[in-house]
């Protein structure tokens, strides 16, 4: 099977648009993400209708609670036959410990992933935490601690990887939104990279939402983006 770069981020409030989408697209094309807004409008009937035409599916749910209630909610979503699914690091090495063991015991476990730090967030989202760190290093540490506690990767920005892929080694997955085509609107991200340079940067795949879902032809921007990617 193919192992497109692509994850096509369906941020839809619900199934009409995103199916709509997605029949116009193919698996051997992208995979595609089915996040909160999506998720809490339609539930998994949307997810077994997206698999049923062949696609794999990141189910982007970032849960983020006590160890058990977090182990519990990554069984439930492993057992709904996704590629995929995340957690936030900042739920700490207990919390991340229990959903890797809860994923671990699945029939056929998901790829697990931490959150580090939003793309949306900048220096100074960081100071108003109280945090003394610049992006690099919070991203860098939660990184480290993610993979000490046995997860596949981690959702971080591309500008980030060069980063991550020294000090993680090269079969740790990084999974980078904040993917913005040049000349492409920055929306509400911040830390963002073109794909040609998040891919060179170490990335190994690249969530896409508005710049492929809003445009004119999203087919034809994801072959764009594809093409311009090719043999990276
Ligand atoms: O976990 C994510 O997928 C995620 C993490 C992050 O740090 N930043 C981020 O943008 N995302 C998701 O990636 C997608 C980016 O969408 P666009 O900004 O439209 O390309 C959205 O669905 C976000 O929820």
């Amino acid at each position: 099977m193919s192992d497109p770069k692509i994850i096509v981020a369906l941020d839809y409030p619900g199934a009409a648009p995103a199916l709509a989408l997605a029949h116009r697209l193919s698996p051997e094309l992208c995979r595609l993400k089915v996040g909160k807004e999506l998720f809490t409008a339609t539930g998994p009937a949307l997810l077994e209708k997206l698999m049923k035409s062949g696609f794999e599916i990141f189910l982007d749910l970032k849960f983020h609670d006590i160890p058990n209630t977090t182990a519990q909610a990554c069984k439930a979503a492993a057992s709904l036959g996704v590629w995929m699914i995340n957690v936030h690091a900042l739920g700490g090495r207990k919390m991340l410990e229990a959903a890797q063991l809860a994923v671990s015991t699945c029939a056929q476990p998901p790829k697990l992933i931490a959150v580090t730090l939003l793309t949306s967030m900048n220096q100074q989202d960081i100071s108003d935490l109280g945090i003394n760190a610049t992006p690099g290093e919070m991203v860098l540490r939660l990184a480290k601690l993610a993979q000490d506690s046995g997860l596949d990767g981690v959702v971080c920005s591309a500008m980030e990887t060069a980063l991550l892929r020294r000090h993680c080694g090269s079969k740790f997955s990084l999974v980078t939104p904040g993917i913005r085509p040049l000349e492409a609107s920055l929306d509400d991200q911040s830390r963002v990279m073109t794909p040609e340079e998040a891919l060179m940067a170490g990335s190994s795949y690249l969530v896409i939402g508005r710049p492929i879902t809003r445009a004119v032809d999203p087919l034809q921007a994801l072959l764009d983006i594809n093409s311009q990617i090719r043999g990276l």
